[in-house]
């Protein structure tokens, strides 16, 4: 599950851990519509939990922040103690996941842990057992005058490490959005075995029409894997405007299914095989020149 990659010595090949079998799996990406109200939000998320899996899916993404506004004045408030078991929303997508049999990547929600606030991933098995939890890595912190100005860092603290993690739909790397930006950490999803990188996320109507797309084939081209992304829809109302586009890009930077920015479901047919053949084609991880350069995996 959480494996770690050993670099021998500066010169040598990092220990590049092999993908698992080949397998096709139905991908479902629910882009919703989030509210105020987070009792609403969790019975919207259930809502297309259950219509993602009535159509076949057997792998279901929720958005970044699903079940609040996505603003520095909710974090705190719609925070939950996800280790102490008292969490509402983890609950819920734990139930979600065992009663419809899928695996199921909770998008995230903010989590409050000792004192402080994260950005947080649920990963739950078909049994609805917790596979993984991942907490940003990157705090989305920018400030484009006249554009977006966000400092997730005045309310959450980063998460402390990667996230690849085995579930019946295949080895995936969870990070969230910002995440995206890093080339360095899809790098050590790839050299982990990871065959799909899900990225739950909401971009904005700044940065997203130039660098979503851009970002999602990059790291799948990079990489020779699977990228997700997932969206909540644009709520116009709202302080932060989500650029939506939930979309799915395969090993060769094609994009296999995508959206505009209203609430809905995207749906992609992964086929893991692409993978070995898109790299047997390109040996690009054969072709590093670890003389050069490296990259060192620093977590465990
Ligand atoms: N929630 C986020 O991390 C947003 C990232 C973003 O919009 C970007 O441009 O990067």
């Amino acid at each position: 599950m959480m494996q770690k990659v050993v670099t021998a010595a500066t010169s040598a090949a990092p220990q590049i851990i092999p993908t698992p079998e080949p397998m096709k799996v139905k991908l479902a990406l629910c882009q919703l519509a989030t509210s105020t109200d987070k009792e609403t939000n969790i019975a919207t998320a259930r809502k297309a939990i259950q219509e993602a899996s009535s159509s076949g899916a057997s792998l279901v993404v929720l958005p970044e922040m699903w079940n609040c506004p996505y603003s520095n004045d909710s974090f705190p408030s719609y925070a939950e103690d996800i280790d102490g078991g008292s969490s509402q929303s983890a609950a819920a997508l734990a139930e979600a996941a065992k009663q419809h049999g899928i695996t199921l990547v909770g998008g995230s929600i903010p989590e409050r842990s000792e004192g402080k606030l994260y950005n947080t991933c649920l990963v739950y098995s078909k049994e609805g057992k917790l596979l993984a939890k991942h907490r940003k890595v990157h705090l989305f912190d920018i400030d484009i005058p006249g554009g977006v100005t966000f400092k997730e860092s005045d309310t959450l603290s980063a998460g402390k490490t990667g996230t690849v993690v085995d579930t019946d739909a295949g080895r995936l790397g969870i990070a969230i959005c910002y995440d995206i930006r890093f080339p360095e950490l899809a790098m050590m999803y790839a050299q982990r075995g990871a065959q799909l990188i899900v990225y739950p996320g909401a971009f904005n109507t700044t940065t997203g029409p130039v660098h979503w797309e851009l970002l999602q084939k990059a790291r799948a081209v990079d990489n020779q894997l699977f990228v997700a992304t997932c969206s909540p829809a644009r709520n116009s109302e709202a302080s932060y405007q989500a650029w939506g586009h939930s979309t799915a890009v395969d090993p060769f930077g094609k994009v296999l299914a995508t959206t505009e920015e209203k609430p809905g479901i995207v749906y992609a047919e992964l086929d893991y095989a692409e993978i070995e053949k898109r790299r047997s084609n390109m040996p690009i991880m054969q072709q590093k020149r670890y003389d050069l350069y490296a990259l060192v995996d620093k977590t465990t």
